[in-house]
């Protein structure tokens, strides 16, 4: 006769199955979990002991739950299948007759005949929930096997119904911790059914209860469905709120350019924020104090600009590495008395990585030395080509000090926005980025956010960056308390937990508790990285890098003394050809490596490769920090050689010598077969047979060459320590001397950074 699971004596016997291995295992019927099998002699044991059994096992009052049926062997799984349509009756239940809440006996049992609201409510309360008996366990056992009787009764239908449930779906796709109520809508099912399912599978529970992943994969597989785990939205994760693919197009509205001013330093930037501000100040803000909040709006021909007012350009692309990427527009400022520098160079790669249009502003114009087609003319190499001379870019001549075109340009600005159709939708929960914040002795955490998409209001639960918390306050740049902003306009907020960093995301949460569960989480994870700093790439890393796919081109940024170094590295490099990457030359520049080329490597992910030059102490520091890849050359072809050879995978690795021991010659042996040996002591560290040899005489290396032998009185031996004898040759080399010494030492490999 076929062996019988545990599960089903268990369901034949309305036990539950982890009774039954107890029950089995106290009385020499030796079985693991609810799926092991039984022989019908082990059975029939089995079945005529558990009438005791049932009482004893009940009679503790606790709440009897089975082991995890982790354990269960997917083959045992499937075999299961069959059993799934054993519970018809339950399954033709009505499916709109209100279920009770609670799994417990005593409420199961008033509430078997009908069943009210009121009832509902009041059992709810009662937690008694997987309990074969509760407050009555000490009663008779025949009592407690009725009132199991009594239970299963109560989960059947009283009267059958010709009306048939939905049917099953093909997948029971389903989150980690759901319970009976919520995989009753998904099947279509009563909660009672599962319940009661559930407690013939061996794990007792009621509707509420939260249920694991594995017992819900056993109950899927009962009814013959596969289950899927359904991919849980990961709350953490800010970006997915910037995903604007998904956005209705009939709900993007237009809104204001954001707009950063760049270049070289004394060019005259603040001047030209300064007059933009001042001058085109809206009249109702007029009187208002202005507050340096990091960005500002006016309103110009009744339309609005923000500004940005960033300090300089490693901040613009720090901003960017840390994801975000506001500016829509950058306004190119450069002195038409001075023409470009080298920061103006610097600021075009920068805006350049950042994929934003770029106006120029040709200031200065007033003054007597001005030249600004001398300034356009040297503009044209970096790409930046007026219209008139056959070009895209705008330019604008202006004179920030005495205000001379600056309506232009604010023309200018809006005419490249309208060009862009900046949009975005006001009517959702706001998503930007921090401009910068700090902490403020009164107010705790301020931080200046730009709203990107939606609109923020006080009293929005937020998550920016690693931090949360509510919007307490809300101020605009004049000051002014206001209740919402909407997109493109910059606010100063507080409420927030702790201080966020400039170019930190925020989002708008639906509820405070979930904002909080987020920025705890974020914070918590921003620290676990913190610690396991993932290196950037790295010309050792490269490889790597390219094989996961991740890197089709190798961003570089070029420093050199010379121009004609930097072009001729700059020519060399782009015409490395390796399957699948290309150099990608991000910036070229002559000078030292500074702080502004670390902040750009790390924006855009390139290694810095400087030809004669050395990085600026800061820079130094920062690229350590932040594990930037600085390559040092004198030699063109090895720069470019090494580059090749990361790309292809065949970057060297470096080794560094280590001296092992220090062997003193005391006598010397010829001998006509084997050429001189030298007896010697090991004065210091120890000497090995494959180490690297040195002869050195009066301090000068004489030969550096390999060990032929090492001994031990006759004896071939691997290494012999400080304070002992050995004999040692040298391979292809006689020339030992008395009083020689031999330094050992070995090449080891300095691991990749
Ligand atoms: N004649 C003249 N002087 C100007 C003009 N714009 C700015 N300046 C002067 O140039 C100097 C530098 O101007 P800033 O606005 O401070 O320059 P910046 O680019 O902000 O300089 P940093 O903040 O140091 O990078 C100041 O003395 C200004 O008064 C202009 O259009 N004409």
């Amino acid at each position: 006769m076929a062996k019988e699971r545990i599960y089903e004596l268990a369901k034949e016997l309305k036990m539950p199955s982890k009774a039954l291995v107890k029950l089995a295992n106290e009385n020499g019927v030796a079985v693991k979990s609810h799926m092991s099998s039984v022989t019908p002699e082990q059975a029939a044991k089995l079945r005529s002991l558990s009438g005791n059994q049932q009482s004893a096992s009940t009679a503790n009052g606790k709440v009897v739950s089975q082991p995890k049926p982790k354990e269960q062997p997917k083959h045992e799984q499937q075999a299961n299948d069959h059993h799934k349509h054993h519970d018809t009756k339950a399954e033709k239940q009505h499916p709109n007759k209100p279920q009770p809440k609670s799994a417990s006996v005593k409420a199961k049992k008033e509430k078997a005949n009908q069943p009210n609201h009121n009832e509902t409510k009041k059992k709810n309360k009662d937690k008694g929930g997987n309990r074969f008996n509760n407050k009555n366990g000490k009663k008779n056992k025949k009592g407690k096997r009725n009132r199991q009787n009594q239970r299963m009764k109560n989960l059947q239908p009283k009267q059958p119904t010709q009306r048939k449930d939905k049917p099953l779906p093909d997948v029971l796709e389903y989150t980690d911790g759901m319970n009976a109520q919520d995989l009753a809508k998904i099947l279509h099912r009563p909660a009672a059914e599962i319940v009661k399912k559930l407690f013939m599978l061996g794990v007792m529970v009621n509707q509420n209860q939260s249920l694991e992943k594995d017992t819900i994969e056993i109950l899927a597989a009962d009814y013959g469905i596969e289950a899927k785990e359904k991919v849980q939205e990961d709350i953490t994760d800010l970006d997915r709120f910037f995903d604007v693919d998904n956005e209705d197009e009939s709900h993007l509205v237009s809104r204001p350019p954001v707009v950063t001013v760049m270049g070289h330093v004394d060019h005259g930037k603040t001047t030209l924020l300064d007059n933009i501000r001042h001058s085109h100040i809206t009249a109702q803000e007029a009187g208002g104090i202005t507050q340096a909040i990091g960005a500002y709006q006016v309103k110009y021909n009744d339309q609005v600009i923000t500004f940005l007012d960033t300090p300089g350009h490693a901040a613009f692309s720090e901003m960017r590495a840390r994801g975000a990427n506001i500016t829509d527009i950058t306004v190119l400022v450069v002195a038409a008395d001075d023409g470009v520098m080298p920061q103006t160079i610097e600021a075009i790669n920068h805006a350049k990585a950042a994929k934003t249009p770029i106006i120029v502003a040709v200031n200065k114009v007033d003054k007597p030395g001005a030249n600004p087609d001398h300034v356009t003319e040297q503009l044209t190499e970096y790409g930046l080509i007026p219209e008139d001379w056959g070009g895209d870019t705008i330019f604008v001549k202006i004179s920030a000090k005495f205000g001379k075109n600056i309506d232009e340009l604010l023309d200018m600005i809006l005419l490249q926005a309208e060009v862009m159709e900046l949009k975005a939708n006001p009517n959702r929960r706001a998503v930007g980025s921090v401009v910068e914040a700090r902490l403020d002795q009164g107010r705790g955490p301020v931080a200046t956010l730009l709203v990107q998409q939606g609109t923020l209001h006080v009293g929005d639960p937020i998550v920016v960056g690693n931090t949360f918390g509510r919007v307490r306050t809300m101020t605009n740049e004049n000051g002014r308390r206001i209740k919402e902003a909407t997109p493109s306009t910059p606010v100063e907020i507080t409420g927030l937990n702790a201080v966020p960093e400039a170019g930190d995301r925020f989002a708008v949460f639906e509820d405070e508790k979930t904002a909080r569960a987020a920025g705890e989480e974020r914070a918590k994870r921003a620290q676990e990285e913190e610690r396991a700093r993932t290196s950037h790439v790295t010309l050792d890393n490269l490889f790597a890098t390219m094989k996961k796919g991740q890197m089709k081109s190798l961003p570089v940024i070029i420093k050199a003394d010379v121009q004609g170094s930097v072009e001729a590295l700059a020519q060399s490099l782009q015409k490395i050809k390796v399957d699948g990457v290309r150099v990608d030359i991000i910036h070229k520049a002559v000078g030292a490596i500074n702080e502004s080329d670390v902040t750009l490597a790390e924006a855009s992910n390139a290694v810095i490769i400087g030809f004669n030059v050395r990085p600026t102490p800061n820079a130094k520091n920062e690229a350590e920090t932040n594990r930037i890849d600085i390559r040092l050359h004198r030699v063109i072809y090895k720069a470019i050689e090494e580059v090749e050879d990361a790309m292809k995978g065949m970057l060297e690795p470096v080794y560094e010598e280590e001296t092992i021991g220090q062997v003193e010659v005391r006598q010397i042996y010829k001998a006509s077969k084997i050429g001189t040996i030298a007896g010697g002591m090991v004065t210091s560290g120890k000497i090995t047979r494959n180490a690297k040899v040195r002869l050195v005489r009066d301090g000068v290396v004489i030969y550096d060459g390999e060990l032929g032998s090492l001994k031990r009185f006759k004896d071939d031996v691997k290494e012999v320590k400080a304070g002992y004898e050995c004999g040692l040759t040298i391979q292809n080399y006689n020339d030992i001397k008395e009083m020689d010494v031999i330094e050992a030492y070995q090449m080891k490999e300095i691991p990749v950074k």
